[in-house]
């Protein structure tokens, strides 16, 4: 009797231990990356945890029509749409949950089994060694077989779950990045880039998890936890009855005492998150911090939030510890319990060695079913949650649409006219920036537009490429309101270059590829024909890896002016019938201009201009210049005639220098 129930103790110890904290802990909502089948490093888990939080109250952030960020609760036609997902994955996940079926059978049959060994050890010992001998041999043999067959059924479980949940994912990717790249400019002005890319990396992960690993696990749990109660009351009603006394209050008490302790990880997953933004902004942005000299106040301000940080950790620290040490305890008392009441019955012959080690691995079987049940419907409702924000987003039609629209036969000429053109930020309804703008740029002339800062030049050049639409009147091309033209046409046929043009991290072919309709299809001929017009060819081949070299994030990796001959060498490429010039103020020293002007003046012929000029040769030179103030055109005409405008605002602006020589 001693020596078996030893046996019993020491079994049941080693499984308590490995899964007595995993459904405690799921008994208040904390889980552990294998259990729930999240692979996730910690870094990650601090976001992870903010947005559990937000999720597990039902409530998810979602993008209004409106554009902007708003609160919703999913619908149950939602729950219907999130599972439509996994509709094409259908014969996958039936295989899969056959398959499942296998490995849980097995899983219940183990602890039976084992109980099965230990009677067989207890009672042929008896007998004699070699029959014990001969017995567990065999039915360690059989044993063994039926293992091999469940590890090969969770393979293939595990296998086709996951490949279902990868094409889930990458179909989700793919509908909603399309649906981004369609959106308006002016949802980007409302939605920052970082939420954008949660949607598509964290929120598609969760969705195609939820859809498939997620409901495969609480299936297993599920089955799991009324197989083992089954097994429970077959092994011992009696014993059943008394376990299911005392473990419900230790779980609902460990469930109470969990809420707080969650709320006080949420202060703390709060305050780093407060504390990574800083560090975030302020790692991005070293360049001004360190030309301000502010890296010891920047260290200050950083430290001053990783303290708070630590104080929460502090008060964190101290209640886990009484939930471990409170927990441990308990499972003990649990153990201990149950172990005592079947001593007790293996003592009166109710019950035998084996059929106690079969029921407390059922009873710790249970454990980890209801913690696995906990974890289920908490990453549904992540689930459920994410796919919200990313149906919200994929249905979401952009206002300015993308494609459709009037594709004109006639080869375009270039000419623009602004007629009685009213605009204000979507993001800003109550700011004119015009009321009502009159101005017509003939085909194949240059407009150079002047006007004091923040007047709307360069919002000329954002309506005219259509990323917004006026509030009133209308931009028309040809004769014909932009507002009827394929927008993808209209934008092919302007060409851009503003003042700090804007390189993608790849190659300089690349990025002077990327100018061409289909720049797979530019060649390298083309490539360095438009370089050399753009004075880039002389700096880029002296580059040790000449074209192919990498342009770093933003095209950091190159100067001011290299950067701009590179957009040039790019809008040559495109060979736009309209451009659009954004005039370097004092950003490049007097070589670098040189370079960048001339490119300018041979990109600019043949083509319709309108040049946000600085300086004064550019504005001389041009046919015409349109004079901005509050919100309309104030003056218009050659520079001769402006200059003889007395108290004209042009006027005014060349001699308060706003434009150089
Ligand atoms: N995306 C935007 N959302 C809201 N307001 C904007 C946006 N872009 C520009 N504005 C505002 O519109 C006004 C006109 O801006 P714009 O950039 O066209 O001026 P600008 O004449 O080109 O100025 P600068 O010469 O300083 O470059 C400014 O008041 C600016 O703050």
């Amino acid at each position: 009797m001693t020596a078996s129930m030893q046996l019993i103790l020491r079994n049941y110890s080693i499984l308590w231990r490995k899964y007595a904290p995993i459904c405690f802990k799921s008994f208040h909502g904390f889980r552990t990356g294998s259990q729930t089948g999240m692979r996730l490093n910690v870094s990650n888990r601090t976001f992870f945890i903010s947005r559990i939080l937000k999720s597990s109250s039902k409530t998810s952030s979602t993008t209004s029509q409106s554009g902007q960020i708003s609160k919703a609760i999913p619908k149950r036609s939602e729950v219907r749409r999130l599972f439509s997902l996994a509709e094409s994955e259908k014969w996958r996940l039936t295989g899969a949950v056959c398959l499942l079926v296998v490995s849980s059978s097995v899983t219940l049959a183990v602890p039976f089994c084992i109980g099965k060994v230990i009677d067989i050890i207890y009672t042929t010992s008896k007998e004699g060694h070699e029959i014990m001998k001969e017995k567990l041999t065999k039915i360690s043999t059989i044993l063994l077989g039926v293992f091999l067959v469940g590890a090969l059924a969770n393979f293939g479980r595990f296998y086709l779950m996951q490949i279902s949940g990868q094409n889930v994912v990458m179909r989700m990717r793919d509908m909603l990045f399309s649906s981004i790249m369609r959106q308006e400019i002016g949802f980007f002005d409302k939605n920052r880039t970082g939420e954008l890319i949660n949607r598509l990396s964290t929120d598609t992960s969760l969705v195609g998890q939820s859809v498939t690993m997620n409901i495969s696990d609480g299936l297993r749990s599920v089955g799991q936890a009324v197989g083992a109660v089954g097994m429970m009351v077959y092994v011992s009603p009696k014993l059943t009855a008394f376990a299911l006394l005392i473990v419900p209050p230790i779980a609902i008490m460990s469930r109470i005492y969990g809420r707080y302790l969650r709320k006080i990880s949420k202060n703390v997953q709060d305050s780093l998150a407060a504390a990574t933004q800083v560090a975030e902004e302020r790692i991005s942005n070293i360049r001004t911090v360190r030309a301000f000299a502010q890296e010891d106040m920047e260290m200050e301000r950083y430290r001053y939030r990783i303290l708070h940080v630590l104080k929460l950790s502090y008060k964190e620290a101290l209640a886990r510890g009484i939930f471990w040490a409170s927990t441990g305890l308990s499972g003990n008392i649990v153990v201990l319990s149950v172990f005592y009441a079947g001593g007790m019955m293996m003592s009166d012959s109710m019950i035998s060695v084996g059929e106690l080690s079969s029921f407390l691995l059922y009873a710790a079987y249970v454990g980890i079913s209801i913690g696995g049940m906990t974890t289920f419907y908490s990453e549904m409702m992540k689930g459920l949650g994410a796919s919200t924000r990313i149906w919200e987003l994929i249905d979401r039609d952009p206002k300015v649409p993308y494609g459709g629209g009037i594709l004109p036969e006639e080869k375009i000429k270039g000419t623009i006219e602004f007629k009685d053109l009213g605009f204000s930020y979507p993001s800003r309804p109550e700011i004119p920036i015009f009321t009502a703008l009159n101005l017509t740029v003939p085909a194949g002339s240059v407009t150079a537009v002047v006007g004091s800062s923040g007047s709307g030049k360069s919002t000329i050049g954002t309506l005219l490429l259509r990323f917004y639409d006026p509030s009133s009147g209308g931009i028309y091309l040809d004769g014909t309101n932009t507002n009827k033209l394929n927008t993808k046409w209209l934008r092919s046929h302007i060409g851009t270059v503003s003042q700090e043009p804007i390189l993608f991290s790849c190659s300089v072919a690349e990025n002077i590829a990327y100018g061409s309709l289909d720049p797979s299809s530019a060649t390298m001929e083309m490539i360095i024909e438009a370089a050399k017009k753009a004075n880039a060819y002389n700096f880029v081949q002296a580059f040790p890896e000449g074209f192919d070299t990498m342009v770093g994030e933003r095209g950091l990796m190159l100067s001011g002016g290299q950067r701009q001959r590179i957009a040039i060498a790019r809008a040559l490429l495109k060979n736009p019938k309209i451009l659009l010039l954004d005039e370097a103020t004092s950003a490049l020293d007097a070589e670098s201009e040189y370079f960048v002007q001339e490119a300018l003046e041979r990109l600019m012929v043949g083509r319709t201009v309108i040049t946000i000029a600085h300086r004064l040769s550019t504005i001389k030179s041009a046919d015409q210049i349109a004079v901005l103030d509050n919100g309309r055109i104030a003056e218009i005409g050659s520079y001769n005639k402006l200059m003889t405008i007395e108290g004209g605002l042009f006027r005014k602006l060349v001699e308060r220098q706003t434009v150089t020589a």
